[in-house]
């Protein structure tokens, strides 16, 4: 039988760590394949192009996400514009309807 562990590590644009690490970002949301962490577990935050490690996060909560109803409070969080946010979001994921909202803490 096969036993699935809650992921340890996350990775965010190395452009994008500064505001994990200063605890304004507080969100990020992503595909399905992304989506497997666990509300109440801490995770290791890294660079996706140096695979560098930034700081620690407990997780809050998972939540589905339809595109459409990404909105300005989810940008809030994200601490990106909306109108910014909803085309990285479509650049980084063409062809997903369905995203996650993963809510996090920073560990201080
Ligand atoms: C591998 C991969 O896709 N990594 C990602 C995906 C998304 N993000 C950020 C960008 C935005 O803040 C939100 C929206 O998806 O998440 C990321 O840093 N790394």
């Amino acid at each position: 039988m096969t036993v699935n562990q809650a992921p340890t590590k996350i990775t965010f644009f190395e452009w994008l760590t500064p505001l994990v690490a200063s605890g304004k970002k507080t969100i990020t949301i992503r595909d399905e394949s992304e989506s497997h962490y666990v509300p109440g577990t801490r995770v290791d935050v890294h660079t996706l192009e140096k695979d560098e490690y930034v700081c620690q996060i407990d997780i809050v909560s998972v939540e589905k996400i339809g595109f459409d109803d990404i909105n300005e409070e989810h940008a809030a969080q994200e601490f990106i514009p909306l109108e910014e946010l909803k085309p990285l979001i479509r650049e980084i994921y063409p062809n997903d309807e369905d995203f996650y909202v993963i809510t996090y803490t920073l560990v201080a």
